[in-house]
């Protein structure tokens, strides 16, 4: 499956577009502000349904316009074809996404369709920002690998909700409790999830940093809320050890006012080695170049995920990863993505670049106020 074809209308300043893509993908080079990043996003929304640039639905709308259109049509090269599309409509304030042209239970049903991974320059902000970004990066990709994950986060966030605003308000503990079953059960799951999937993917992002890096060492962990989770292994453990955190935060949840203890206050740790051997947080030590090393190494384990839940190679969306990166850097990433057999690559770019993708097959496309230039 490749995505063949790109409808969009009204999206950002994209009037009404239609590309059609070749298996290997396109190159776009095009001057700031014309549009790249724009179809990168509109591409990846149809994976998410949401701005990856974490921009909400109305900004999506082209000025002017009330309703915005995307649609990708993903064939197999044999005949097959499937569509997933979306569509918003700002006044009303209403999203409407179809597989095949019909509408899905549930928006988690359409997740993952594309089968998309997306680099770009501010995927820093994963490792130099703040928590929030990383567990939102987790809650992503694993929404898309794993059935049941999305659901666990909802649920969680429900009881989250109850829980805290009964805190805000000074409730009795007895009350606060009534929500620590749904909590727990929901919790650990997503807890759960994430240090499988850490665990799961800790050599293969090592081997990525140490890759890209030109033989620094990276690590990639998981550090629970409260130090009791960090021994529990799976589900019933890490329940047994959250119901346990839970009660110890007690108090001091009734002085706060707030949830202190779950998911919501996990993160994850990106480290490397200093020279003489100490661990290093890539968040307040690294470089920039470490940092941006870090949240690549990152994406290729994403990569790896996406390929293992769908069965196939995972559609590359490069936004301009190169500009801050020094040429051996780069060079490491265009050799992973040539050793990423076949898989589809969309790379832009604001000047055309030295580097030789897919064996310089990808067509090279211009953009300019939202068109895109084909020869
Ligand atoms: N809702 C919208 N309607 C119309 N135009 C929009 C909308 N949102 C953003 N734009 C325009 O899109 C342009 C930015 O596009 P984009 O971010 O894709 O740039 P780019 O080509 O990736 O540039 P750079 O190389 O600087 O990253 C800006 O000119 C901005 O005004």
């Amino acid at each position: 499956m490749f995505l063949s074809r790109l409808h969009l209308r009204n999206y950002r300043n994209f009037a009404e577009q239609v590309v059609e893509f070749p298996p290997q993908g396109a190159a776009l080079v095009g001057d700031n502000g014309q549009g790249k990043t724009n179809l990168l996003e509109a591409i990846y929304y149809l994976e998410i349904f949401r701005s990856f640039r974490g921009a909400p639905d109305e900004q999506l709308v082209r000025f002017g316009e009330e309703v915005f259109r995307a649609e990708a049509r993903l064939s197999d090269g044999l005949g097959g074809d499937r569509t997933v599309s979306a569509a918003f409509d700002r006044r009303a304030r209403k999203k409407k996404v179809a597989l095949n042209g019909a509408e899905p239970e549930r928006l988690g049903d359409a997740l993952g369709q594309v089968g998309a991974v997306i680099f770009s320059p501010s995927d820093v902000e994963i490792v130099a920002g703040g928590p929030g970004g990383r567990r939102r990066f987790l809650d992503i990709v694993l929404s898309l690998a794993q059935p049941g994950y999305l659901s666990a986060v909802q649920r969680y966030r429900q009881a989250l909700f109850q829980r805290n605003t009964l805190l805000r308000k000074g409730s009795s503990r007895a009350l606060v409790e009534v929500w620590d079953a749904g909590l727990v059960l929901a919790g650990s799951r997503v807890i759960a999830a994430r240090q499988r999937w850490v665990a799961a993917r800790a050599d293969s992002f090592a081997a990525h940093y140490e890759r890209v890096a030109g033989g620094q060492p990276g690590r990639l962990g998981y550090a629970p809320s409260a130090p009791e989770m960090a021994e529990a292994q799976g589900e019933a453990q890490v329940q047994e050890a959250f119901r346990g955190a839970l009660a110890r935060a007690a108090d001091r949840e009734q002085r706060r006012g707030m949830t202190l203890v779950g998911p919501h206050r996990d993160d994850l740790r990106f480290t490397t080695l200093s020279a003489d051997g100490a661990v290093l947080e890539l968040r307040t030590y690294g470089s920039g170049g470490q940092q941006r090393t870090g949240a690549i190494a990152l994406r290729m384990v994403e990569a790896e995920t996406i390929h293992e839940a769908r069965g196939r190679q995972p559609l590359i969306l490069l936004d301009d990863v190169f500009a801050e990166l020094d040429p051996g850097r780069s060079q490491r990433i265009i050799d992973w993505i040539e050793t990423e057999d076949g898989g589809q690559v969309i790379l832009t770019s604001p000047k055309p670049t030295d580097f030789h993708v897919r064996g310089d097959t990808l067509p090279r496309w211009g953009i300019r106020d939202g068109v895109i230039l084909q020869d």
